[in-house]
């Protein structure tokens, strides 16, 4: 595993996604660890690719000077258009396989279960994302809440794998899941739904400390 694999991941909404980001850096330079950010462009299936680029290549803008890794949901060949560090994949999206050819970076991969989790690495996944860990308001259709032990099986059957949980991760709950065994957390709502980003983002990182 790697040990700087960043273990807060911001993933964009719909509301206000370069304000949320330029608090979420600013936040973790504050605390003084930029490394342990990750953000994720996620735009709605709706968006335009035009749209979803000039979003992509704004957030880089903000995240490269300051050593935050940029991710970009789904569309890989946006992540690579902009130079961003990676991209991460679903049930709906490239196969893992495929995606780790076309990306020479970081490729992140949606699983729910040590099977998949297992075919994910043995493809070339850098991390996966697990979850939903709690219910959610922000994705609808996902299966039943996995909860912390579920969570935490598919981070044992992929030791050397970064597992990051999401959904419905609060700073509160953030740190049953890590002590099961995930190395991170990935959040839209605990961040892009506060008042203040910039301490909602402060908060998940000191849970995580
Ligand atoms: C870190 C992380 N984990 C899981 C997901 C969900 O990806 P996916 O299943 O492809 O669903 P969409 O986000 O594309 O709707 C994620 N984006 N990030
Ligand atoms: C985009 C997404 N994917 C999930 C999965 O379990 O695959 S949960 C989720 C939404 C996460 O948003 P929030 O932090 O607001 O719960
Ligand atoms: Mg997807």
């Amino acid at each position: 595993m790697d040990p700087v694999f960043p273990r807060l991941h911001v993933i964009t909404g719909a509301r206000r996604p370069v304000e949320v980001v330029t608090a979420a850096v600013a936040a973790s330079l504050r605390l003084g660890v930029p490394d342990q950010l990750a953000i994720q462009v996620r735009v709605e299936d709706d968006i335009t690719d035009r749209a979803a680029f000039l979003l992509a290549a704004e957030i880089l803008e903000i995240c490269r000077p300051q050593n935050v890794l940029c991710l970009v949901n789904d569309r890989l060949h946006i992540a690579l258009a902009v130079g961003a560090d990676g991209g991460h994949v679903g049930a709906d999206d490239l196969p893992v396989a495929a995606a780790r050819k076309i990306m020479g970076g970081v490729v992140g991969a949606t699983c729910r279960d040590p099977e998949s989790a297992r075919a994910a690495v043995a493809d070339g996944a850098t991390y996966l994302g697990v979850g939903p860990a709690y219910l959610t308001a922000t994705k609808p259709g996902l299966p039943a809440p996995l909860g912390p032990a579920a969570v935490g099986a598919v981070a044992a059957a992929v030791p050397r794998t970064p597992v990051i949980a999401i959904g419905g991760v609060t700073a509160g709950n953030a740190g049953e899941l890590i002590r099961a065994g995930a190395i991170g957390i990935a959040v839209v709502g605990a961040v892009s739904e506060a008042a203040d980003p910039g301490a909602a983002t402060e908060r998940l990182l000191k849970a995580l400390s």
